[in-house]
C-alpha cells in the first residue's frame, strides 16, 4: 500500500449521466501505469531538485546555466500536458502521495472507513525555518490525508469546510512521521474529521477539520 489503500470501493463506477463539466467527476480514475514505470523517480529527482534549490546559492553562472535547461525541459513537457483528470499526478496511488507532486510524500499504511494511518516525511524543500517544517506543509498533509479518511467514509468526494491546525511541537524535516486521521462523527453530509501527527510518542500536531461529502456534480 503505498499513497491510497488499494481498495475497489475507491474508484465507484461514474453512473451514465455522471456530471463533468463543472462538476467533480463521480469516477475517481486510480492507476498505476500512467506516466510509465519510472514516474516515481521523475518525481522523486524533482523533489530533490527542490530540496537543492531550497538551499543552494547558486553563482549568476550556474543560475543561468540552470535556467537554461529547466527552459528546455518546460518546453518537453509543454508538449505532453493533458487534463487533471488524466494527469499521473495525484492519480498513481502505487507511489508515494499518489505521485503528486504538490504533496509531502506520505505512504499508506492502513485506510479504510474506519480512518487512514500513513508516514509522511516532510523534505529539506518544506523547511518553515531554523531546520523545522513550515507550519502550511503540516496543513498540507493534514488536509489530503483528512479528505482522504472523509472520501473513504462516504465513497466519494468532500470538500473542506474548515480545517484548525493545533501545532503542539516541532515538526522534524527528513523524519519518518506517523499521521493519523478519522471520522470522528457523521452528520448527513458533514464530516468531523480529526488527526494526530507524531513523530514516535511525541505529538507534533492535531487537526480538528469539517468536511462536507458533495452532492453528484457538485463543483
Ligand atoms: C481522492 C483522494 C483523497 C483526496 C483528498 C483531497 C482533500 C483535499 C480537500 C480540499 O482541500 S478541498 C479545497 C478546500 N475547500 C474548498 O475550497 C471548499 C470551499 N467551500 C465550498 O465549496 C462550500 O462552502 C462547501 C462545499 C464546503 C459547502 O457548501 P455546500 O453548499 O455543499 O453546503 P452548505 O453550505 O449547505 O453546508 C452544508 C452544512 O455544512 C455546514 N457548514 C458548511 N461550511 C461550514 C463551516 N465552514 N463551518 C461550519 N459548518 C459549515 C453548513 O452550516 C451546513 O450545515 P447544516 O446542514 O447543519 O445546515
Amino acid at each position: 500500500m503505498t499513497g491510497a489503500p488499494r481498495d475497489t470501493k475507491w474508484n465507484p463506477p461514474a453512473p451514465e449521466d455522471s456530471p463533468q463539466g463543472g462538476g467533480f467527476r463521480a469516477e475517481f480514475d486510480v492507476t498505476t501505469d500512467r506516466g510509465g514505470p519510472r514516474y516515481g523517480e521523475f518525481v522523486e529527482q524533482v523533489r530533490t531538485f527542490m530540496d537543492k534549490v531550497r538551499y543552494a546559492c547558486p553563482t549568476p553562472e550556474l543560475a543561468d546555466e540552470v535556467i537554461e535547461e529547466l527552459k528546455q525541459f518546460n518546453a518537453k513537457l509543454d508538449t505532453m500536458l493533458v487534463d487533471e483528470w488524466h494527469t499521473p499526478s495525484g492519480t498513481r496511488i502505487d507511489l508515494p502521495s499518489r505521485g503528486n507532486i504538490t504533496l509531502p510524500p506520505y505512504e499508506i499504511t492502513d485506510g479504510g472507513e474506519d480512518g487512514v494511518s500513513a508516514t509522511v516525511e516532510f523534505r529539506r524543500f518544506h523547511l518553515g525555518g531554523n531546520g523545522v517544517a513550515h507550519g502550511g506543509h503540516v496543513a498540507v498533509a493534514f488536509d489530503d490525508l483528512g479528505g482522504m479518511a472523509a472520501a473513504l467514509n462516504v465513497h466519494g468526494v468532500a470538500r473542506t469546510a474548515y480545517l484548525t491546525v493545533n501545532y503542539r511541537s516541532l515538526t522534524p524535516l527528513e523524519t519518518p512521521l506517523t499521521l493519523k486521521t478519522w471520522v470522528e462523527r457523521r452528520d448527513g453530509r458533514k464530516l468531523f474529521v480529526k488527526g494526530t501527527l507524531h513523530e514516535g510518542d511525541r505529538l507534533c500536531a492535531d487537526l480538528d477539520a469539517l468536511f462536507i461529502a458533495l452532492r453528484p456534480g457538485q463543483a
